[in-house]
């Protein structure tokens, strides 16, 4: 009797180990065979689309050596392959939809993509893309990655409404004129901080500032204002618990989702349901888990948690909760749920504060390779808006002042914060100029590129604020620098004055020089900043005009 019991166990075992291999394997055959009937058909339909430029990148997959072999100059190496044609293709593997990229320079195809087609294309799926995946982890569901149109599952519902809430708070008069003077003021405590470096000639290594650096603090102290209405002063040196953990896991999920990328192909097509299957199931979890730079990740998304935690009670229990003018006060004064506020607030520190830190650190970048225009812009400074004189929306308008606009405007182009982007097809589209687009291929726009073609702009390296003058604001799908159409981005506005004011402040007392032996490149986060000898850093000599 014991005997059969342990016997009949026995064949249970065996028998479901079986049954779930036969499972399995039936599973992952599934897949392989839906991925390779996808990708056909994904060949099929854009094989009238010439690849792009390069040895290989005809054949499935074909590119990707090519893409390890350049990803130190990545951008420079997109505008190479993708030369002369308005959209070429990167074909994606055998067995799956991903990753088939369509890399788009057209203008008009831009704005296919971005306005008239709107709906068709949006953020691409984090089950396809585990860059994204990484993203999502570390952001939450905020407006950066909810999808809209016909890829989203509630219709763009709640992108439409995290747009509606943001929008009328960035247009509120007091919120606006709120901004001005935290610009101002934080602009004011950098030039400080600058003039206690200045050097005389001849200036040592010792004496030299990374002014990315300090924009960096800059941006991210005119928002902790801006938008928790605490005031920071990392411009100065102090540490602070929020921005270092803001950026630590921003570091973390970007080079998680790099790593992962191989893993995640493995564990979503050939690994059965549970330990792996769509999101990567038991075997991510642990991949995951295992990983330092997930623990990292988990570990500062705990502390932004706690912190956004005291800022939106500290906010609530502020005696003076009525008159705060910052954005998390007037989000909570509007009864959005402390939860949504958090994460909008989260995302909109992402998209404000590199962004413009990256512009800013370019735009140093070419004043000091081009000394006579940093000294007309000094000139125009002077002229218009010398120390001591106030600075609003008005004085520092494109009318009021044409050069440092034109400067602002050629940095934008040639060093576009936000380089390269892209939106995945939810249905199968045809583009103008009759390019057929299939369903799941994703399609990218080049800022890089399109700011660097000689067509639009002869010449296009030479660092000219004249092209701007007079200033006929480009069509956005022209120069989507800030993207186009309906997602174009809230705080182009806002950017573009912070960035105004910082230099002017500076500009009026300072003058810069780039410390000699560095050589310059980017870096290859999603936002492009300037690596120095291989370091995230821009180093300058700050110097009395
Ligand atoms: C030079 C500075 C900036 C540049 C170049 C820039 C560029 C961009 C780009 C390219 C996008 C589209 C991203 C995508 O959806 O794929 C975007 C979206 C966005 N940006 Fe900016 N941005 C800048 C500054 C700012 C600032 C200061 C804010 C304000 C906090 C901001 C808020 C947003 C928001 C909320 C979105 C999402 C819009 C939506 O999805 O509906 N940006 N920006």
């Amino acid at each position: 009797m014991e005997e059969s019991k342990g016997t009949l166990a026995k064949k249970i075992v065996i028998n479901s180990v079986i049954a779930y291999g036969v499972f399995g394997a039936v599973q992952v055959f599934y897949r392989l065979w839906k991925g390779f009937t996808v990708s056909s058909r994904m060949r099929e339909v854009l094989k009238d689309m010439p690849a792009t430029k390069g040895a290989g990148h005809d054949a499935p997959a074909g590119w990707i050596r090519d893409l390890q072999r350049n990803l130190y100059r990545l951008h420079d190496w997109r505008l190479e392959i993708c030369e002369g044609r308005p959209i070429s293709k990167n074909l994606g593997f055998s067995w799956s939809p991903a990753p088939y990229t369509l890399l788009a320079n057209d203008p008009a195809i831009v704005r296919h993509i971005l306005k008239d087609e709107f709906s068709k294309y949006t953020k691409p799926d984090s089950s396809i893309d585990p860059f994204f995946y990484y993203f999502e982890d570390f952001l939450g569901s905020g407006i950066f990655v909810q999808k809209h149109g016909v890829g989203s599952e509630d219709d763009g519902q709640e992108w439409t409404k995290m747009r509606k809430v943001s929008a009328q708070i960035f247009n509120r008069k007091n919120f606006n004129s709120m901004m001005q003077d935290v610009f101002i003021e934080k602009a004011e405590v950098l030039r400080r901080f600058l003039e206690r470096k200045f050097v005389s000639e001849p200036a040592s290594n010792a004496d030299a500032v990374d002014i990315q650096a300090c924009f960096f603090n800059f941006t991210f102290d005119s928002i902790m204002r801006i938008f928790f209405g605490e005031d920071t002063n990392t411009a100065e040196g102090q540490k602070n618990t929020y921005g270092q953990a803001f950026d630590d896991a921003n570091a973390a999920s970007r080079t998680h989702g790099v790593d992962s990328i191989a893993p995640f192909m493995i564990f979503t097509t050939f690994l059965p349901w549970p330990f792996g299957g769509k999101n990567g199931g038991f075997a991510r979890a642990i991949y995951d888990f295992l990983s330092p730079q997930h623990r990292q990740l988990r570990r500062c998304t705990k502390i932004l948690d706690r912190e956004a935690n005291r800022l939106v009670k500290n906010c609530l229990e502020d005696p003076k909760f009525s008159e705060r003018k910052d954005l998390l006060a007037l989000f909570l004064q509007a009864k959005f749920s402390s939860d949504f506020v958090k994460q909008m607030v989260l995302h909109l520190i992402i998209a404000g504060r590199d962004t413009t830190a990256c512009l800013l650190s370019w735009m140093v970048y070419e004043l000091t390779k081009n000394q006579d225009v940093q000294q007309r812009l000094h000139d125009e400074i002077m002229q218009k808006l010398p120390p001591g004189k106030a600075m609003d929306w008005k004085s520092l308008s494109p009318n009021e002042m044409p050069y440092l606009n034109g400067v602002i405007y050629e940095a934008l182009r040639i060093w576009p914060p936000v380089p390269f982007d892209l939106k995945m097809a939810f249905e199968d589209d045809v583009l103008p100029g009759g390019w057929k687009v299939p369903k799941f291929a994703s399609v990218a726009f080049i800022p890089y590129n399109m700011g660097r073609d000689p067509e639009r702009y002869p010449e296009p390296l030479h660092f000219r604020p004249e092209r701007w003058i007079p200033f006929n604001a480009p069509p956005q799908h022209e120069f989507p620098v800030f993207q186009a159409g309906p997602r174009i981005c809230l705080g182009m506005d806002m950017a573009i004055f912070e960035a105004k004011t910082a230099t002017v402040e500076l500009l009026r007392h300072c003058r810069f020089e780039m410390v000699p032996g560095q050589e310059i490149t980017y870096g290859d986060k999603i936002t492009m900043d300037i690596k120095s000898n291989g370091k995230e850093q821009f180093l300058v000599y700050v110097k009395p005009w």
